[in-house]
């Protein structure tokens, strides 16, 4: 399912963080949003999700604005991991993996067959699985990351919004989950701060500067140097990946960016 976000605005308290931003999630596709913090990503993948409203602007999801979704039935087409990891659930892992399940439940009815199968497989895909009776709050936070992502697939959503899902985790969990989001070919809206992870992983790019998306496209065509100098503040070359040939940003870790001295050809 494809999500368009339409002239989106949203405000804390009367400051505006979310400034007019507009984008496309398209099915069936990895799409990524990154940008310097404070930039307006949470923000932006809270409207998508549900947490925050719009004080302007929509979401739609396959051309219906969310706001005219029930809660249950927006919960079966869209599922989050969100930033806020709560920490305060007093249950086993599978337990928590098991409330993904609950937008396709009467209330009161227990689980079924299907709903133990969508559980099972959720915690093998995410490696925990060999740890289902652990009580949540004795988790590591890249163990718990794994639960609540394992959770967002026990939704069996149409649509994944992931904010920052690799936060945390290993290198081997960081790649693992990246493959496993890739091999699902299902629409995902994901926000990442490894511009390296994005540019391998994602199909499409927006960055968002100071709340508004300010360049889109592919990986390679929006991950310039100028940008990167422009937006993020930092100095870099952009070469093949030797192993796989996607692009690899090489980051100059000893100088910042001059940003006013940089030509911005993204503009
Ligand atoms: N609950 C809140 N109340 C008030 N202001 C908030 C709240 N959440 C975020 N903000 C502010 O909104 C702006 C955008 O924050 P947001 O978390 O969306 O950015 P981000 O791009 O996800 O940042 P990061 O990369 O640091 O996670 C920031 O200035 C932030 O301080």
């Amino acid at each position: 399912m494809r999500i368009d976000i339409e002239d989106l605005r949203v405000a804390y308290a009367g400051r505006t963080v979310v400034a007019g931003a507009h984008l496309v999630a398209a099915e069936g596709e990895i799409t990524g949003l990154v940008g310097p913090n404070g930039s307006g990503k949470s923000t932006l993948l809270r409207t998508v999700y549900r947490h925050l409203r719009p004080a302007a602007g929509r979401v739609l999801l396959a051309g219906t604005d969310i706001r005219e979704l029930s809660s249950a039935r927006s919960a079966r087409h869209v599922a989050a991991l969100p930033q806020e990891r709560g920490t305060d659930f007093e249950l086993t892992v599978r337990e928590v993996v098991a409330m993904g399940r609950t937008p396709y439940k009467r209330a009161f009815a227990g689980e079924d067959a299907t709903d133990r199968d969508v559980v099972a497989r959720a915690l093998a895909d995410v490696g925990m699985d060999g740890q289902a009776g652990r009580r949540f709050t004795a988790l590591s936070g890249g163990e718990r990351q794994r639960v609540l992502l394992a959770r967002a697939f026990a939704q069996g959503p149409d649509v994944l919004v992931l904010d920052e899902p690799t936060n945390h985790l290993d290198i081997r969990h960081q790649v693992e989950l990246l493959a496993l989001l890739r091999g699902r070919h299902r629409t995902a809206l994901v926000s990442l701060h490894d511009l390296n992870a994005a540019a391998s992983v994602c199909d499409r790019l927006h960055v968002l500067h100071a709340g508004t998306v300010i360049a889109s496209g592919p990986p390679r065509e929006v991950l310039t140097p100028p940008l990167l100098a422009e937006v993020f503040g930092v100095r870099a070359a952009v070469v093949d990946h030797p192993l796989t040939g996607d692009p690899l940003i090489a980051f100059d870790h000893r100088t910042p960016a001059q940003p006013k001295q940089e030509v911005p050809s993204w503009r």
